[in-house]
């Protein structure tokens, strides 16, 4: 299929360079011309692990990148891939998403089409329900264009992970095509047909309207942002009983109803997607006359976790004028993300106290340098633990799982753990966040 992905960021490229890779013609549009050059010349835009390969085997040619709405025009469906950002009261930021709309839409009245041919728009990105229908629908139809004539519309939101985003979308557990109509339902199975038959095993694929298609990824990412949120106050219950909570968890998840996945407690959930999207639907919640009460003690519960890491640091320690190392920026390992990552209410807890920050992370810390220009940043973990009086654990990177002797160059061995990767051992003084 010809195929066309508006927005080359994490999603679209990756959404992109694997649709190549199963067999498709694939345009990327995007307003950023480096993205566009990179993609073309085969190179990565983002730091994602196996898309290097795929844009270097396929870019500038089954993959092609252009900053011209045009280049729709031979497609037979797009993709809106773009941004989805909150307001600042946490409510949905449709700016990116009617903008590339009005461009799509525009960029197709241009265009001969047969009547029985109908362009096929697939929001990508993940909106509140009905804004596929409401919002995104009419900003194309203003160019003229008539829904159900000149074009469908479509949800097929995405589920992959930063880190993993390759395999996760080459591997889904599912595929949500969210339609009211059938020519779009079958343009959907034919783009995904290559990829359900190189998968590992069945892929389920649910059919389903357009709202129930967009709430569904909130409804995914929410349940796993609170199932965190919940061990996470489970793990501080835990805390106060000197019990240890990640054997409650490898228990817990033993049970089918619970699962064994995302029970990791600690310093909280980041990234670009948790926050933003349980803000943005508790704020579509609110607007229709319905406050959960549930998400919002799981976002309550998260902003709390790192100030409970430096409450745990202040029992061992006045940090004022000492040197405080900070271990892990990214939100997660695996990216040089930092978008929404705790180590960012960590540092700010950190200055507010007065302590002399000295970072590390593997990949994240020339983001980060970005953000906090004053802080001071080591090249290893080793350096950073030099001399320093405390350390804290933000994120969970394999490497600092082998750290043993750097502690002993530290003034005075003090670690909180907020996500376990350290083990307990003589010499050190450990607090564990829940455990
Ligand atoms: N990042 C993830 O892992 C992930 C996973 C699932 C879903 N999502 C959702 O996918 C959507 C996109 O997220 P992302 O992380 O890929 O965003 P991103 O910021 O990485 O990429 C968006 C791209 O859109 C481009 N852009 C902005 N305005 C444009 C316009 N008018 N025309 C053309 N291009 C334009 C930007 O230059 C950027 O390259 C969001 O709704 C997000 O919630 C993200
Ligand atoms: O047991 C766990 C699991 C995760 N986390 C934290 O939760 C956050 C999110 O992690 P993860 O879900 O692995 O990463 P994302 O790349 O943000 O992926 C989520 O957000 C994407 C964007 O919507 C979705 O597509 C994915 O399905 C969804 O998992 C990170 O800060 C993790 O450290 C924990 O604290 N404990």
């Amino acid at each position: 299929m010809n195929v066309s992905i508006v927005g080359s960021g994490y999603v679209g490229t990756t959404v992109a360079a694997c649709l190549a890779d199963l067999g498709h013609e694939v345009v990327t549009i995007d307003i950023d011309k480096d993205i566009v050059n990179a993609v073309n010349d085969g190179e990565s835009p983002i730091h994602e692990p196996g898309l290097d390969d795929l844009v270097a085997e396929h870019g500038g040619g089954r993959l092609r990148a252009s900053t011209d709405y045009e280049d729709i025009r031979d497609t037979e469906l797009t993709m809106l891939a773009l941004p989805t950002p909150s307001n600042d009261d946490g409510s949905i930021d449709l700016q990116f998403m009617e903008a590339g709309a009005a461009s799509v839409g525009e960029a197709l009245a241009g265009a001969e089409r047969s009547a029985d041919d109908p362009h096929l728009v697939v929001t990508k990105s993940t909106v509140v329900p009905n804004t596929t229908k409401d919002r995104l629908a009419p900003r194309i139809a203003d160019a003229g264009l008539e829904r159900g004539t000149d074009f469908l519309v479509a949800s097929n939101p995405e589920f992959q992970r930063e880190g993993t985003a390759v395999a996760d979308f080459l591997n889904p557990d599912k595929l949500v095509f969210g339609t009211d109509d059938d020519r779009a339902t079958d343009l959907l199975y034919e783009l995904y047909a290559p990829l359900r038959e190189a998968a590992d095993g069945d892929v389920p694929v649910v059919e389903t309207g357009i709202a129930e298609a967009e709430m569904i990824k909130y409804a995914n990412n929410t349940f796993l942002a609170t199932k965190v949120s919940l061990i996470n106050d489970i793990g501080n219950i835990c805390k106060e009983f000197g019990v240890d909570a990640y054997e409650v968890a490898d228990a817990i998840g033993l049970d089918d109803r619970i699962g064994e996945q995302f029970l990791r407690s600690g310093v909280g959930w980041g990234g670009s997607c948790f926050p933003k999207d349980t803000d943005a639907i508790i704020a579509a919640a609110r607007e229709q006359g319905y406050d959960p009460a549930v998400l919002s003690a799981a976002v309550e519960l998260n902003d709390a976790q790192p100030e409970r890491l430096l409450s745990l640091l202040d029992t061992h320690a006045d940090v004022s004028g000492k040197r405080i190392a900070v271990l892990g920026l990214a939100f997660k390992p695996g990216t040089d993300d930092i978008r929404n990552t705790r180590a960012v209410p960590v540092i700010e807890g950190l200055q507010e106290r007065g302590a002399d920050i000295v970072a590390y992370d593997p990949v994240a810390t020339e983001n980060m340098r970005e953000r906090y220009p004053d802080i001071q940043y080591a090249d290893s973990a080793a350096t950073a633990l030099g001399g320093a009086s405390g350390a804290v654990v933000v994120t969970d990177w394999d490497e600092f799982a082998a750290l043993d002797a750097e502690f002993d160059d530290m003034a005075d061995p003090i670690v909180v753990d907020g996500r376990r990767v350290i083990e307990r051992r003589e010499g050190i003084t450990y607090e564990g966040l829940t455990w």
